[in-house]
């Protein structure tokens, strides 16, 4: 009750096999009846999400339709494109969903800067896999025909393209998303992990970049002072020995059990790594907080019996 709570929306919360607007409004909605369950329970909410698919998808779009007149944009604009057409979806779904539960709150998008740093070495190795699945062969006429992208096999799945995903230093405007959520608004921030921004003096200037939305949703919960960082994804738990025959269920779990386990390799990379790795960095850097990783599905269990796997110091 009356906790401060930032909560990371997976993929699966916004977009499942359909990426018109319709289906993921359609998705956002559900994805609404979930997270009133917070509301009702006298949480105070920040939302946070991602954007890999539909960053992605956005470049193609531009791509095919740019001409030198009307060029496309590059990848921190796109971002931050993201960021309000699935703001504006979360948000309308979010009013709807409020408004039949008979709770008058207000919900607002915040386009947010995340400053990264200019000598991240991640700008010279890209991992962070944006836009739809290909099949190798696909994969290798778009490098033919754009010899600076990188493409790679992700996880059994198919090839996608990847870009340069730096770490969060700051969040520009967490004052603002403090302010508002101390003030009984839910702000909807750090879409996409951020728009990626460098300092050089007084100006911020973009880097086409894509942030980890895991990462950037943790620098928003300790610079908020969050009691609580809630990672929702497709799963309820996390597992040690995920998919085998011996896999067990993570539900209470410290943070140097959780250390040990990720040094086993136990968590596979660009999926539950950097989860694991948010929640941990959160619980280390604030004072009383506890990191969440479970399912959207799982929220209501989560508030009634605290199931889900809880990391604490
Ligand atoms: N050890 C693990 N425990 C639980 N899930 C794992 C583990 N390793 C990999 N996963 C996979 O990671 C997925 C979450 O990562 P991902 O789909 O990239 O996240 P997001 O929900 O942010 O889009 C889970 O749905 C699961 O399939
Ligand atoms: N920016 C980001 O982390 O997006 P996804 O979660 O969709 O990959």
């Amino acid at each position: 009750m009356d906790k401060k709570i930032v909560v990371a929306l997976g993929g699966n919360a916004i977009l499942t096999d359909d990426a018109s607007a319709e289906a993921q409004q359609e998705a956002l909605r559900k994805t609404a009846k979930y997270l009133v369950q917070f509301v009702k329970n006298g949480d105070n909410l920040v939302i946070s999400h991602g954007n890999g698919p539909q960053v992605g998808n956005l470049l193609l779009q531009m791509a095919n339709g740019s001409t030198p007149k009307n060029p496309p944009m590059p990848l921190d604009t796109d971002v931050a494109m993201t960021q309000g057409s699935i703001g504006y979806w979360m948000q309308n779904a979010m009013d709807e969903v409020l408004a039949e539960n008979d709770l008058d709150k207000d919900v607002a998008t915040i386009v947010t800067q995340v400053e990264v740093s200019k000598d991240d070495p991640a700008f010279a190795d890209p991992t962070k896999p944006i836009g739809p699945f290909y099949s190798k062969e696909d994969a290798d006429a778009q490098k033919a025909e754009h010899p600076d992208f990188t493409f790679v096999e992700d996880a059994g799945r198919g090839y996608r393209r990847v870009v340069p995903s730096p770490k969060p230093i700051s969040v520009k405007e967490y004052r603002v998303v403090n302010h508002m959520v101390n003030d009984g608004i839910i702000p909807i921030s750090v879409g996409g992990g951020g728009v990626p921004v460098v300092k050089d003096g007084n100006r911020l200037v973009g880097r086409e970049a894509v942030i980890d939305k895991d990462f950037a949703s943790e620098k928003l919960a300790e610079l908020v002072g969050a009691d609580s960082l809630i990672i929702l994804t497709a799963v309820d738990n996390i597992y040690v020995n995920f998919n085998k025959p011996d896999q067990k269920k993570l539900e209470h779990v410290t943070i140097a059990e959780l250390k040990k386990y990720m040094d086993e390799g136990q968590f596979a990379k660009g999926s539950m790594l950097p989860k694991v790795q948010a929640a941990i960095e959160f619980v280390e850097n604030s004072d009383h907080g506890q990191a969440v990783v479970t399912s959207l599905e799982n929220v209501g269990n989560f508030l009634s019996n605290g199931s889900g796997t809880i990391i604490t110091k």
